[in-house]
């Protein structure tokens, strides 16, 4: 990573995109051999046989074991499309609820003490001073371009944005970090949330607009059209992620498509939350498909451009509560369950070792003396899935 330029180009990022590694096959599959096996009947844990599956590939260990030190990283930046009218709420609440995760009363802050995950605040791009030098480390400016009429960052910017990102991840994992919880929190971040996924599919505005923090008819229309003002300014660099953070998505957003890119490359899972960091998401996949094996879709959020986001990306959400909060609480609040679903598969007995007489019907996985060569596992085909989108430019590179 050090040794990328201070402008992210496509070939740059090519370099990176090509070192992302797919979680473990064989591991997978030995964990599904022992899932199996363990003292139930076969699929009656439901999804959380299937999770438990993916963690043991993304530990590369079978049995798995609950994550140790999970962390939040809530990623925090203001947007100028604000400005225009498309939120329920005015800017100043970015601010605000910022604060509050740094020094209490916030969800997340709540949700994670709860839960007992470490908290770490990023300020991209507030538009405000949080008095907190260690949030505001990676600050590349306060608030950002109004995306229907011009650029959210220049260049450089987005550029530092992302690898602001990355850098954060690498810190992360050497101080121990063994699942990251993606958070976030910004006045206006719907808006370009739903540009980029728009851009992305090929979608229109009007498919990918959300209510967000809960907008009237009114504003609907408004931000409508901010919508489809950006993906218009947007459509001409959709191949090029960095050069599209910048004309239409903000400095959170780049630093959560960083945090994301270099997770896989750090072999380090992710919980998505709602639909910033599922366009987030979306956008390192369609240059990097095997990134997105290392996340796990926690939420499903009422906002349509995060449906479609994890319906390109064949994700299927962990919890369906009707969360529209962001912060990161969908992933907080699936913690338990991913925390559960490996401590079942590790802790479990065997049914053979108590009932010797009931024969254990096993999956149709692959297994290390069936191949001599290790096989691609596909993740199962999500129905009525999309085809993938068509923007590879930097991978073809
Ligand atoms: O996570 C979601 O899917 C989600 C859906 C709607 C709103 N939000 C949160 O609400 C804020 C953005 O909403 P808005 O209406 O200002 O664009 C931002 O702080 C998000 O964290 C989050
Ligand atoms: C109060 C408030 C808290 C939030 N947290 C994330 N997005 C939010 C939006 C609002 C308006």
């Amino acid at each position: 990573m050090s040794d990328l330029p201070p402008v992210l180009g496509q070939e740059d990022l090519a370099r990176v995109l090509a070192d992302v590694p797919y979680p473990d096959d064989w591991v997978w599959a030995a964990a599904r051999r022992r899932q199996a096996e363990l003292l139930k009947p076969p699929g009656s844990l439901g999804r959380l046989e299937d999770i438990g599956c993916w963690v043991a590939g993304v530990q590369a260990a079978n049995p798995p074991h609950p994550f140790r030190r999970p962390r939040l990283l809530l990623v925090a930046g203001d947007h100028g499309i604000a400005r225009a009218g498309v939120s329920a709420y005015p800017p100043a609440v970015t601010a605000a609820v910022v604060r509050a995760v740094l020094d209490g009363g916030a969800v997340a802050r709540v949700l994670a003490d709860h839960a007992g995950v470490g908290v770490r605040v990023l300020d991209l791009a507030v538009d405000d001073d949080l008095g907190d030098p260690e949030a505001a480390r990676w600050k590349v400016r306060r608030g950002s371009g109004r995306i229907d009429v011009e650029d959210a960052l220049t260049l450089e910017e987005a550029s530092a944005a992302f690898r602001a990102g990355m850098a954060v991840v690498d810190e992360e994992v050497d101080a121990g970090a063994d699942l990251l919880v993606l958070g976030e929190m910004g006045i206006g971040s719907t808006t370009p949330a739903a540009a980029l996924v728009g851009v992305l599919t090929g979608a229109d505005a009007a498919a990918v607009i959300g209510r967000g923090t809960g907008i009237d008819d009114r504003t609907w229309m408004r931000k409508c059209a901010a919508i489809r003002d950006a993906m218009r300014r947007g459509r001409p660099v959709q191949g090029d992620p960095v050069a599209l953070l910048a004309r239409i998505g903000g400095a959170d957003l780049a630093a959560t498509a960083g945090i994301l890119l270099q997770a896989a490359v750090r072999r380090t899972p992710v919980l998505l939350d709602g639909v910033v960091s599922c366009a987030c998401a979306l956008l390192v996949h369609a240059q990097a498909p095997n990134a997105s094996k290392w996340w796990l879709a926690s939420t499903r959020s009422p906002e349509p451009a995060a449906k479609q986001a994890l319906e390109w990306m064949a994700l299927e959400p962990l919890l369906d509560l009707g969360l529209r909060l962001g912060e990161g609480t969908g992933g907080l609040l699936a913690l338990p369950l991913v925390q559960a679903a490996a401590a079942t598969l590790e802790g479990t007995a065997l049914l053979r070792d108590l009932v010797p007489e009931v024969e254990v019907e096993q999956p149709d996985v692959p297994t290390p003396a069936a191949a001599s060569e290790p096989v691609t596992v596909e993740a199962p085909p999500v129905e009525d899935a999309p085809a993938p989108p068509p923007v590879r430019e930097a991978r073809e590179l």
